[in-house]
């Protein structure tokens, strides 16, 4: 058993601390937030230690980390300061996900509450697989992406690097969205989206 340190207390950083509590593979929870100078000492029972500049003075050996951080370029920039600094980017995973013995999964991504993961989908680094979003079998999510709440995606879509798909959108079998792309609350993506592009609506449409 280890602790855990979650780099940011905001909501996503909270959400990581009630799941990583729910897994009971740590000893202790703690976080690093700017807020800690402004006499912000706690979330609920989990103390906040100090600010996220304050890494360097944690040592490797008694906490692994959590990127408690929702935007996606910011979560990467942390996610390798961590790994610069030897840190262990554990994924952390809601005891009710089902995650498939046959799918692959990278570091540091969270799964949340009745979040699915099928059979040969591939996951990378530091993704947010948020609550009840399913990825379905096939799929390759790249690094730092954000799989928002209800969430579906049907076999074999990909998702590139830094993209964030909003809450209860959906995609079409085999279709691509590409790197930094945004998809809209709600959207149905039936064909494939170009690097860094705005699509929302049913279909989803460009952003004009
Ligand atoms: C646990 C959690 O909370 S995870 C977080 C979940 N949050 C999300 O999923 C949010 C996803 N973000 C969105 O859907 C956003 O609305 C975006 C990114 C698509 C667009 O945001 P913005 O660029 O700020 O657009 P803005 O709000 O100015 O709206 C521009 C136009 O698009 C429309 N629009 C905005 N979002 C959507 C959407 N999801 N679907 C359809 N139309 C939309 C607006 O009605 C507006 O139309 P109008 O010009 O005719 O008035």
């Amino acid at each position: 058993m280890t602790k855990l340190l979650i780099l940011g207390a905001g909501g996503h950083g909270k959400v990581i601390a009630d799941t990583a509590e729910q897994t009971k593979a740590f000893d202790a929870i703690a976080f690093l937030d700017d807020r800690f100078n402004d006499g912000l000492n706690n979330i609920l029972h989990w103390p906040i230690l100090g600010t996220i500049s304050d890494l360097n003075k944690i040592s490797s050996n008694e906490y692994a980390i959590a990127i408690g951080i929702g935007n996606n370029s910011m979560r990467a920039e942390f996610f390798e300061l961590a790994i610069s600094l030897n840190f262990d980017i554990p994924n952390i995973i809601h005891p009710t996900a089902y995650i498939s013995q046959y799918s692959t999964l990278g570091q540091g991504s969270v799964f949340f509450a009745h979040s699915v993961v099928n059979i040969n989908a591939q996951i990378g680094n530091a993704c947010i697989i948020n609550t009840s979003a399913s990825i379905d079998h096939d799929c390759v999510i790249g690094d730092f992406c954000h799989i928002s709440p209800g969430v579906h995606l049907a076999g074999a879509s990909r998702v590139g690097d830094r993209s964030w798909l909003g809450i209860g959108s959906v995609t079409k079998q085999q279709v691509e969205v590409g790197q930094d792309c945004v998809v809209g609350a709600g959207a149905a993506v039936i064909q494939n989206v170009y690097n860094n592009s705005i699509v929302m609506g049913v279909p989803a449409r460009l952003k004009s």
